[in-house]
Formats: C-alpha cells, sequence, structure tokens
C-alpha cells in the first residue's frame, strides 16, 4: 500500500528532527531533503503535495535567507504546493513574511508533532479539495456553485449532495442559519440534470403570510385588490429547473394543504385562476427549525414532511467542520479584497488563532461579514485578530452544563485524532487511549464519521 500514502516533502537539516518526523508520518511517504537542491530534486521527481519547511537551512542555519530562497523556488516549480514554514520560537516576524510570500502555514518550534500533524493533514484535504475543485471546474458546468469546504464532516454532505443529484427525489436540508443552506441547494441544483433550468429560491420566512400563497403561486389579473396584472408565481418559474423553498418550517398550515396538493397531483392553480396548470419542477427546502418537533405537536403537517424529505441532509455548524474557517476565511478574503480593488493579502497568525478559536455562532455568514468588514478595516496587508473584532472578550459564553462541555470536549478530541490518525479507527483509539468498541459507540452517540 506504500505506493498510495500521500507525499510528504520535509525539509530538514537537523538528523534528529528528520527521524523524529519521519517517525510520526508513518501515514505518509516521508521524503527527507536536507538542503535546497535535494529538495528540489526530490520535487521534481516526486511532485509531494505537502512540504514542510525548516528556515534555518545551510549555508545559513541560523538565518533564514537559505529558508526563504527554497520557499521561492518551490512556489515557482510547483505553484499548488502546500508549504508549512518552521519558524523559530518568537519569529513571527519571520512567519508572517512566509505566509505573504505564499507558505500555506507556518508553525512555532520547537516543534509539537501533534499539532504540526493536524496542519499537515488539513493542507492534504485542502490540497485534494482544490485538485478536485479543478477537476469538476474543467467539466463542463460543475464546481461552479461556490461551495468552499474542505472539512471531512462535510465531505460526507457533499457526497451525498453529489449522489442524490441525479435522482429526481425532494431533498430536505437542515442546518443553523448561516451555514450555507441555500448554497447546498443550488449545488445540488448545478450537479443534477435540470441543471439548465432556473434555480428559484424563496424565503417562506421573509414573506408575509399573506402574500405567500400568491408568491408561491401565482395569480390571474383582477384576483384581488392590487391585482393588476396576471402573474406567474415562484413554482411555475422553476418549472424544468429547481425550487428552493427556504425556511419551510414557517409555512402556515393552511398553505402546507395547498403545497402537498402540488406535490402530489404535480398541477398548480393561480389565485383565481380556473384552470390547473402542470408544472415539472424539482423541490429542495431547508429549515434551522426542529421540524421533527413541529410535526410531532402538529404545527407541520407530518404527510407533507414526508414528500419534502424523501432525503434528508444535515449540515454541521462551521465550528463542527475542522479546518474549515480558516479556509473560508482566506476564501472570502481574497473576493472581497478584489471587489473592492483594495491590497489585502492574507491574515497574521493571530488572527488565524483567534478564527481558528471562536466559536462562529452565525456560521459562515458570521465569518463573511467580519472577513469583509475586516478587509475595509486593515491597515496593512494583512488582517489582524483586532481587524475582525476577535479579540479581548473573546471568552465563550458561560456553557450550559458540564455534560454540555464535556461533550464539546470528546467531540473536539475525537476529530483531531481521527484526523491525525487519517481516519484510521484503530490509530484514533490509540491517540485517544481508549478501546476501539468504546471508540465506536462515542462515535455513534456524536454521530462522527471517520
Ligand atoms: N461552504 C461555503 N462556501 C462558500 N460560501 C459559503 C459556504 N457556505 C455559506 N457560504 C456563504 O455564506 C452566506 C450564507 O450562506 P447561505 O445563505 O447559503 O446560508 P443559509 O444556511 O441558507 O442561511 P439562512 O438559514 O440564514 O438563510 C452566503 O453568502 C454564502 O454564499
Amino acid at each position: 500500500m506504500s505506493e498510495t500514502r500521500p507525499k510528504l516533502l520535509v525539509v530538514e537539516d537537523d538528523p534528529g528532527l528528520q527521524r523524529q518526523l519521519r517517525w510520526a508520518y508513518d501515514g505518509y511517504e516521508v521524503l527527507i531533503a536536507a538542503d535546497r537542491a535535494a529538495a528540489l530534486t526530490l520535487l521534481r521527481a516526486e511532485e509531494p503535495a505537502v512540504a514542510t519547511l525548516d528556515l534555518g537551512l545551510p549555508p545559513d542555519p541560523d538565518g533564514v535567507s537559505e529558508g526563504f530562497a527554497v520557499l521561492g523556488e518551490m512556489l515557482a516549480l510547483k505553484p499548488d504546493l502546500k508549504v508549512i514554514v518552521a519558524s523559530g520560537h518568537g519569529e513571527r516576524e519571520s512567519a508572517r513574511r512566509a505566509i505573504a510570500e505564499g507558505a500555506w502555514d507556518f508553525y512555532s518550534k520547537p516543534i509539537d508533532i501533534d499539532a504540526l500533524g493536524l496542519i499537515v493533514a488539513r493542507a492534504f484535504h485542502v490540497q485534494a479539495l482544490e485538485a478536485e475543485n479543478r477537476r469538476l471546474a474543467a467539466r463542463e458546468g460543475g464546481g461552479a456553485s461556490g461551495l468552499v469546504t474542505a472539512a471531512p464532516e462535510m465531505q460526507k454532505v457533499t457526497r451525498m449532495i453529489e449522489r442524490v443529484a441525479g435522482a429526481d427525489v425532494s431533498v430536505m436540508l437542515l442546518g443553523a442559519s448561516g451555514t450555507g443552506k441555500e448554497v447546498l441547494a443550488r449545488s445540488l441544483h448545478e450537479a443534477s440534470l435540470r441543471a439548465k433550468g432556473s434555480f428559484v429560491a424563496i424565503n417562506c420566512a421573509a414573506i408575509p403570510e399573506t402574500l405567500l400563497e400568491s408568491e408561491l403561486f401565482g395569480h390571474e389579473k383582477g384576483a384581488f385588490t392590487g391585482a393588476v396584472k396576471t402573474t406567474e408565481g415562484k413554482i411555475e418559474q422553476a418549472a424544468g429547473g429547481t425550487l428552493f423553498l427556504d425556511e419551510i418550517g414557517d409555512v402556515p398550515l393552511p398553505l402546507q394543504v395547498k403545497l402537498l396538493r402540488f406535490l402530489q397531483e404535480r398541477v398548480i392553480e393561480r389565485i383565481g385562476g380556473r384552470r390547473p396548470i402542470a408544472v415539472d419542477t424539482r423541490i429542495v427546502c431547508a429549515t434551522h427549525q426542529d421540524i421533527d418537533a413541529m410535526v410531532a405537536d402538529g404545527r407541520f403537517r407530518e404527510d407533507l414532511y414526508y414528500r419534502l424529505a424523501e432525503i434528508v441532509v444535515r449540515i454541521p455548524a462551521l465550528a463542527e467542520r475542522s479546518g474549515d474557517a480558516v479556509l473560508l476565511a482566506r476564501h472570502f478574503l481574497k473576493r472581497h479584497a478584489a471587489a473592492m480593488k483594495l491590497p489585502v493579502k492574507g491574515f497574521t497568525p493571530d488572527a488565524i488563532a483567534a478564527i481558528e478559536g471562536w466559536n462562529w455562532p452565525g456560521n459562515v455568514r458570521e465569518l463573511e461579514n467580519r472577513v469583509k468588514r475586516a478587509v475595509i478595516m486593515a491597515d496593512g496587508s494583512h488582517v489582524t485578530a483586532d481587524d475582525l473584532d476577535l479579540t479581548g472578550d473573546a471568552a465563550p459564553a458561560l456553557p450550559i452544563n458540564l455534560r454540555a462541555v464535556r461533550e464539546a470536549a470528546d467531540r473536539a478530541a475525537i476529530r483531531q485524532a481521527l484526523a491525525h490518525a487519517g481516519g484510521n479507527i484503530s490509530g484514533t483509539a490509540r491517540l485517544l487511549g481508549i478501546s476501539r468498541p468504546t471508540l465506536y459507540d462515542l462515535m455513534k452517540a456524536y454521530d462522527l464519521q471517520p
């Protein structure tokens, strides 16, 4: 199986560290280079996806000049190489410069193998995802939905979306506000056979109850005061394509009956209309509410639920997606800096740490807003934790109880260990110091995937 192991290039001149890293990374094919020439030779011959680079290399082992030269040459040869730079203790300036010059991340010496392991694992994830994105983008129509993620927790979701896209089943997306339900609905549409048709979205919570029916079903001229001309509803507009019903839990009961009738018979009647109109559209819906509870206490019709939720996809909160906050932050920074023509290039290390430490109650939407504002506020070329308004009182609110704290800690530790062990269960159990059955029980209880 050695041929299938991902290749990790380690540029390090200290024989002791070389041995330590080779031992720590037995999940990868570790390629060791002690100087610039060896690094470039290995890069050309083996094309590793990820490299770690010690800036202090001969002939300047106590400085950083040789390290930066190697960084530049490696990236010139392979621009998509993810380089993780080692900076000596307290050398924040070098870390900052390395990121500015194209390094993907950095870590401080002395090495903490576990922490570095996570950075390396994430680099491989991102690299694989980018490669996949490029592959999809190269295929006509694919990869255009703008979905950015590298977290294993989200890969389960995106795989499911891809799998169900081709089948004409109804899909219900469940997730907190700002988790990207609309983005996912759109990517489902784009991956489906209806991609050439239109994607029509309606937020059922944003429209007053009295207008929602006419928005969905349309009306004939003169159907009610103010109906000055015949108007198509969103359902008709989505004919041949996909209709995204956001916040479906907010649809009042009488309208639920009408929606159900449409789903059963696939015909609508405009308000004030006398003839049925056949409409062929696929329904994708979403809600942040506890829809099961709504069904249980009669606020949402069970028969409608089953029509809408042939497939249910649960979207994890941003805080539960390992590595995604930083990945998305970089994506939004690039996008908004370009859109506003501002010379902002990246984040300072303290900003990265703050992004990783924040709980993101408003999920991706909150992240995008903070990054957008920070891009405007930034003084220099790099956004700081201050610009993101993530300093000072970032202390988490008092948790609800000790059980919740333990569960959160369990989840985080299991996710980290899984990433570290490349999803291998025995390896993960070993890292956590628990038995395989115990790990299985915990993963089942917390709905975690390897
Ligand atoms: N994975 C992602 N990649 C890129 N952009 C994302 C991603 N997820 C969300 N976004 C962006 O974040 C913002 C919020 O996403 P979206 O509107 O899809 O969330 P939502 O779950 O539908 O929110 P709400 O429930 O509040 O309507 C949008 O600007 C969207 O483009």
